[in-house]
């Protein structure tokens, strides 16, 4: 259990490269951007591998510029009381455009044309001809009516889907867990498999877009190949372990898979055979660096100073109107009389409530009460330590 109370000057560390413009968000004289600190109240990251991290009392929040958190102990920032937020949708664009760019690409055996055309340079004025007599070995095949299945419709999986219908493909998506909001973007011609299998059944190319879990991991497996047409192209721009690199391995030499296009590189993808790694480059493109920086500091910033919480991934959505009034936010777990024990810890402070919201998430939940009067500096740490003491609350702030 940890107390927390919102510093005078608030300290942003940063554990990868974040756009300036998001930075810049923290440009109001009451942020500190300190990158050696080990004692933030926020962190921004991106892809930072979070999980040896000791996490300091001080932190009350992380934003990961970007969708994936696998990267971050959520459950232990959960217990902590930690927010953890990311950027739903803000490097979706970036996603699509390389998803379509290497479908082609890769359709058409390109990587490695252009690999083999720059190994002819020392052949003088005889590439031409051998350009010419080459080029055999890479014919490729178009995308035009070929069926493309994409696993996962949220931000990412719904842009390519609508997108390669576009390219004349037939489309068909899978994804169980469809959002009210992405279903209404989905174009009405892309085609629903009720299952997995309908879809790896019909596919001559598959594109994933679904968060590594333990329920997505290793989703694409020797059983799974084996239910998939003949050289299926597979691209995977989500996470590696959802794929079972061994069994995949296997696949891209007996040709069951032709071509495996995938965001990450490791020691063993890079030494399977029709492999096309690109250096993670998903979303790296200025605009959606900036995109997401700017969301993640916002969100951070609206965090810090109102209490209010939007797009976190282990929190309830929560909004009060800020109005300036003294305002007490505090986590605690989803039990009985939580509130009760709060509001009477308030009261019997003679302070007088003025307004107040309540959402749970799960196992926690999260209590923000605006006080009607104003509330004396040196008696909130007494305050802070009664409501600290009900058992089942997490941490504690004064806003
Ligand atoms: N390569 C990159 O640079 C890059 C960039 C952004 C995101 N990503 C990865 O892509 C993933 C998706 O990003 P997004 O922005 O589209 O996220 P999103 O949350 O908008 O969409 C994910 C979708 O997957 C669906 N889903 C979850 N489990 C599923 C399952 N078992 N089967 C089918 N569908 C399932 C969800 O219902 C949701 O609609 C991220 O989690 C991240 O790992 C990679
Ligand atoms: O999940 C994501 O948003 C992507 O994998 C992008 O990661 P990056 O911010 O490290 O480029």
């Amino acid at each position: 259990m940890s107390t927390i109370t919102l510093n005078k000057l608030t300290t942003v560390k940063t554990l990868n490269n974040i756009a300036e413009s998001g930075l810049d968000v923290f440009n109001n004289g009451h942020y500190a951007i300190d990158n050696q600190t080990a004692h933030p109240d926020a962190i921004v990251v991106r892809s930072f591998n979070m999980h040896s991290l000791e996490l300091n009392r001080e932190l009350k929040a992380i934003a990961r510029a970007g969708a994936g958190v696998n990267n971050i102990p959520v459950d232990k920032c959960t217990e902590q009381g930690i927010v953890v937020f990311n950027t739903p949708g803000a490097n979706a664009n970036a996603v699509k455009e390389l998803v379509l760019t290497t479908l082609i690409a890769s359709s058409r055996n390109l990587f490695d044309g252009v690999a083999w055309a720059k190994t002819l340079e020392a052949e003088g004025n005889q590439i031409p001809k051998l350009v010419e007599a080459g080029k055999k070995q890479f014919v490729g095949k178009e995308i035009k009516g070929k069926t493309l299945g994409v696993i996962g419709l949220g931000a990412i999986g719904a842009l390519v889907a609508n997108d390669a219908l576009n390219l004349d493909m037939e489309v068909i998506g899978f994804d169980p867990f469809i959002s009210v909001d992405t279903a209404w973007n989905l174009s009405r011609t892309v085609h629903r498999a009720m299952t997995i299998e309908q879809l790896f059944a019909h596919s001559d190319f598959i594109t994933v877009h679904v968060p590594l879990t333990d329920d997505t991991r290793g989703m694409f497996n020797e059983a799974t190949f084996s239910l998939m047409k003949d050289d299926v192209h597979i691209l995977n721009f989500s996470r590696d372990g959802l794929v079972n690199e061994t069994d995949m391995a296997a696949a891209l030499e007996s040709g069951k898979v032709g071509k495996y296009i995938t965001d990450f590189p490791n020691e063993n993808v890079l030494k399977m055979k029709n492999v096309v790694p690109i250096p993670h480059l998903g979303a790296s493109t200025q605009e959606s660096e900036e995109n997401c920086a700017i969301m993640a500091a916002r969100q951070l910033k609206d965090y810090l100073e109102t209490g209010n919480i939007k797009n976190s991934v282990n929190f309830p959505n929560v909004s009060l109107p800020y109005s300036g009034k003294p305002r007490v936010a505090a986590f605690h777990k989803n039990v009985p009389n939580m509130v009760g024990q709060i509001t009477s810890a308030i009261s019997n402070y003679h302070l007088n409530i003025a307004d107040m919201v309540n959402r749970s998430r799960g196992d926690y939940a999260y209590t923000m009460i605006d006080i009607d009067s104003k509330v004396e500096n040196n008696s909130i740490p007494a305050l802070e330590e009664i409501l600290t003491q009900i058992e089942g609350i997490v941490s504690v702030r004064f806003i």
